[in-house]
């Protein structure tokens, strides 16, 4: 993907205005500005992806505050746009956002990969990890284990020392 500029997230937040707006869709930055008024799903959609401030009712502010980072893609797939609305996406391409190389950006400003087979490889490296929490192993091993101790304390008792009672 050469001759596109790499920008931060905090770039593409600047612009999130009616006459400038960015959005990221599968880690790619566009600038539709120019087809706001065009887009078949309303401008609104769009603007609030970028900038979900604007027409919130108070309630969901903190909500939308918290959410808006300019990244559409779950929104974008959420509708299922046609193959033609994909070929259009091209025209207004202009940058890739840092750290990714045809990723999304999550909620958390990580680039996770949208290539099946690099989300795969992905996906296998995080395994092992989650897997081998102390968590994990407590729930797992030691909680069957302490169940298992406790119903036998209570027939030790129950059948030597109730017995005597
Ligand atoms: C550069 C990015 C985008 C392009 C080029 C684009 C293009 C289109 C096109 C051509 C359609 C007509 C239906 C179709 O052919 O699928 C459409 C519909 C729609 N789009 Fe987008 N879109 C973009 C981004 C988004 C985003 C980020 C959202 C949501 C936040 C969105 C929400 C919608 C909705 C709600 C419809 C109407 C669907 C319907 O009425 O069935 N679009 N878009």
């Amino acid at each position: 993907m050469g001759g596109l500029t790499n920008y931060s997230l905090s770039d593409v937040s600047l612009h999130t205005s009616k006459n400038d707006c960015w959005l990221i869709i599968h880690g790619k930055v566009y600038d539709v500005s120019a087809f706001l008024d065009d887009h078949p799903g309303g401008d609104h959609v769009l603007l609030r992806t970028a900038d979900l401030v604007a027409e919130a009712c108070p309630p969901c502010l903190i909500f939308l505050f918290f959410k808006a980072n300019g990244d559409a893609t779950q929104s974008f797939e959420d509708v299922g746009h046609s193959s033609a609305a994909t070929s259009m996406m091209a025209g207004y391409l202009i940058g890739t956002v840092d750290g990714t190389v045809d990723g999304a950006v999550t909620a958390a400003g990580e680039a996770s990969p949208t290539d099946p087979l690099l989300a795969k490889s992905a996906k296998e490296k995080a395994l092992p990890t989650t897997t081998t929490t102390p968590s994990k192993n407590f729930v797992d091993v030691l909680l069957p284990l302490l169940t298992l101790a406790s119903a036998f304390a209570a027939w030790y008792y129950l059948t030597f020392h109730a017995a005597k009672a």
